[in-house]
């Protein structure tokens, strides 16, 4: 970049305007919904193959009798019902059999006169003069005086095994209302009725743009500090299910003139959103081109919210033009909260319904004064109470929303959630998936593994990763079935075994090679072991580590090794640098933003590091002795027992036991 061009962005950026008008989310959605026309935009006819989803726009008569014509619902006779009267098998009826057999679709030529019958198929069109059907089964054949006879034997009621003509739709009758929303069930009805489509509301077309130099389509190579568009893919699947049709423009850099032209372009649809921008920082441009619109323009741009708070809502010819922002949990979110109801009334859908479940505050959350914040939480069942954790990872983390169940609204004026507080949860989807199987603690691939296969066994695990010490936490307060954890005890200096009581017990899992990891290149550590390593690193200028949170096993590792080795009363240079996991470690390591660190070897080889080993930990399952006996407790064992499932394990750079995976170990 020009150094003039730099100077004016740093210069722009250090300039950045506060959102002074920041309104709350009530307000916001009044604003915005009263500059528009909220009704379904029109309405088409659409093909049957095209209606799933779709919401019909008028109330569908029938303009034809389902069944058309009195049908038969079995295989037999049709007769006249009277003359079977006292039928029995010992003293059957006989009736001639009529000239012609009825199959469905067949036009019956002859009449059913007292003394006769005419076998008919079922979906058979009743002849005239028949009023019954005797089933083939209450029937046998013979011949009498050289003609073809059937012998009946059970007398049978008036309109036996017949559906009248009009008696499923009455020619007239309204079968369908205006604004369902067409399921296959519908679409069936349609077609019964004979109809090739049917007159639904217009789906709005929602043109779809990502700002951002950063931002790169899925598929492509993605460059050091850039990141996939996810906020295209996700909204344009969220248009779908609003009833919208969504319509991708493009992913445009932080180049006002592209920008200018591709919302031009996006202003041809119905609604247009863009990603990214909106705030009023030095690349973020979305803003300064949707403010030129004045009809009315923007109406809200700052929302009392959290996350969200620097959406942007405007309107122009009568169109919405919203900018969420960049970061996607926020954009998603904030596309549910104001867009979402704004499309579903112009596709003519009904507004969502979305329901609340009670759980409790397993932590204690704090929350920004002033903000309604909406904190999204993974909820969990074990032994009839619910629980809900918050995702912990913000609204610039993808998989806060993505994998989140629901949310919890913090007033505006509150500040703090204490621990074991009552809370209510809105659900994210239409109902709670609930999982009988409840993991809790630090992430492990192997792990991941062993629950992927557990789930291949129609068992529905579900798993939060919040570190080894809160894993503990949790399974100690009951909040989880099992709790992965890799924690050294420093008086003992064994792992896991010294932190069970008498409430708990713990189930072997396997090893990993918690290893100084550093650049393969760095030519500063070859031929070196894991402690020399760390000793050359701690002597060496210009070297600079990255840690580990506290709480995670690794850290208590890492601080150990510390104190054995490190001569200087200083911690080391980069011992502030705490990052969260095994693969963050290695991603800054890679990057050149630290040059050594403490993860286990299999990490190190997937980014291609080398490694140096340490100290083999244990990665072991805590678990509440009364739940061992639960059935996907026992799968899990015997999982783990398994020689196939602990070659696997290996095949993934983990050491297995054979004596001890799987088994029960008491304090
Ligand atoms: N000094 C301040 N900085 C920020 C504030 C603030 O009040 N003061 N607000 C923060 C909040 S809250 C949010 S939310 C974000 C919103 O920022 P923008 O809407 O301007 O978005 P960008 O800066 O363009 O991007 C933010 C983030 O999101 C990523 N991104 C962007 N587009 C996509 C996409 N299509 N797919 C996936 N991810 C995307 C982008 O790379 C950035 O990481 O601002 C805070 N800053
Ligand atoms: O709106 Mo931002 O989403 O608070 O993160």
């Amino acid at each position: 970049m020009a150094k003039s061009k730099l100077s004016e962005n740093v210069r722009q950026a250090s300039r950045q305007e506060q959102f002074l008008n920041v309104i709350d989310r009530d307000e916001a959605t009044r604003r915005f919904q009263s500059s528009l026309t909220l009704k379904p935009l029109g309405v088409e006819n659409i093909q049957l193959d095209d209606l799933h989803g779709r919401v019909l726009a008028h109330n569908i008569q029938a303009k034809i009798d389902v069944p058309g014509f009195d049908r038969s619902n079995v295989d037999g006779f049709a007769v006249i019902a009277e003359e079977t009267a006292g039928a029995q098998e010992e003293t059957p009826c006989f009736l001639k059999i009529n000239n012609e057999s009825l199959l469905p679709g067949q036009r019956p030529n002859a009449t059913v006169t007292p003394g006769t019958a005419t076998p008919i198929s079922t979906g058979g069109m009743v002849p005239r003069g028949a009023n019954a059907i005797v089933m083939i089964e209450e029937t046998d054949l013979c011949e009498q005086d050289g003609v073809e006879t059937v012998t009946i034997s059970r007398s049978v009621a008036p309109g036996n095994m017949i559906t009248y003509a009009g008696t499923d739709i009455a020619q007239g009758e309204t079968v369908l209302w205006g604004g369902t929303k067409l399921t296959s069930r519908e679409i069936g009805l349609l077609a019964s009725l004979g109809q090739t489509d049917a007159p639904v509301f217009k789906s709005p077309r929602v043109a779809i743009i990502s700002t951002g130099d950063e931002v790169v389509a899925p598929g492509e190579t993605l460059p050091v500090g850039s990141i996939y568009d996810s906020n295209a893919a996700i909204l344009s699947a969220a248009v779908k299910e609003c009833g919208g049709t969504p319509v991708f423009v493009g992913r445009v850099q932080d180049e006002a003139d592209q920008l200018q032209k591709m919302i031009n372009t996006a202003l041809e649809q119905d609604v247009v959103l863009l990603s990214g921008g909106t705030s009023k920082g030095a690349g973020d441009i979305s803003y300064r081109i949707v403010q030129q619109f004045n009809d009315p323009g923007i109406v809200a741009h700052g929302v009392a919210l959290k996350p969200g708070k620097p959406i942007c809502m405007a309107v122009t010819q009568g169109k919405p033009v919203v900018i969420l922002p960049g970061f996607p949990t926020s954009a998603i979110f904030t596309f549910h909260e104001f867009v979402a109801p704004v499309i579903r009334k112009l596709a003519g859908q009904p507004a969502e319904s979305r329901k609340t479940v009670r759980a409790k505050s397993p932590i204690k959350v704090n929350s920004d004064r002033g903000r309604t914040e909406y904190l999204l939480v993974r909820l969990f069942e074990s032994d009839g109470k619910r629980h809900a954790y918050p995702m912990g990872k913000g609204s610039g983390s993808v998989t806060t929303f993505s994998l989140a169940d629901g949310f919890l609204t913090i007033p505006q004026h509150s500040e703090i959630i204490s621990a074991g507080t009552e809370v209510e949860v809105t659900l994210l989807d239409e109902e709670l998936q609930t999982s009988d199987l409840v993991v809790i603690g630090s992430h492990c691939v192997g792990l991941d593994l062993l629950l992927g296969k557990l789930r291949l066994q129609d068992l529905k695990p579900s798993i939060m990763h919040v570190g080894s010490e809160a894993g503990l936490s949790a399974v100690q307060r009951g909040e989880c079935h099992l709790a992965g954890v890799h924690l050294l005890h420093p008086e003992t200096n064994i792992y896991n075994v010294p932190f069970l009581t008498e409430e708990l017990s713990l189930i072997k899992g396997y090893r990993r090679m918690q290893s100084f990891v550093c650049r393969s290149d760095d030519e500063r550590f070859s031929g070196l072991d894991g402690k020399s390593a760390i000793q050359v690193a701690l002597n060496a200028s210009d070297c600079s580590m990255v840690n580990r949170n506290p709480g995670s096993g690794t850290r208590i590792l890492t601080d150990q090794l510390l104190q054995q080795l490190n001569e200087s009363d200083r911690p080391p240079h980069g011992y502030a640098m705490q990052v969260k996991s095994h693969n963050a470690v290695a991603a800054a390591i890679r990057q050149q933003r630290a040059d050594w660190g403490i993860a286990i070897d299999s990490v190190a080889n997937d980014y291609g590091l080398q490694s140096f080993p340490l100290r083999e930990e244990h990665f072991d399952f805590i678990i509440r002795k009364e739940n061992l006996q639960q059935p996907q407790i026992v799968a899990f064992q015997e999982m783990l027992q398994q020689p196939e499932v602990q070659a696997e394990l290996e095949q993934i750079g983990f050491q297995v036991v054979p004596q001890e995976a799987g088994f029960l170990v008491n304090k």
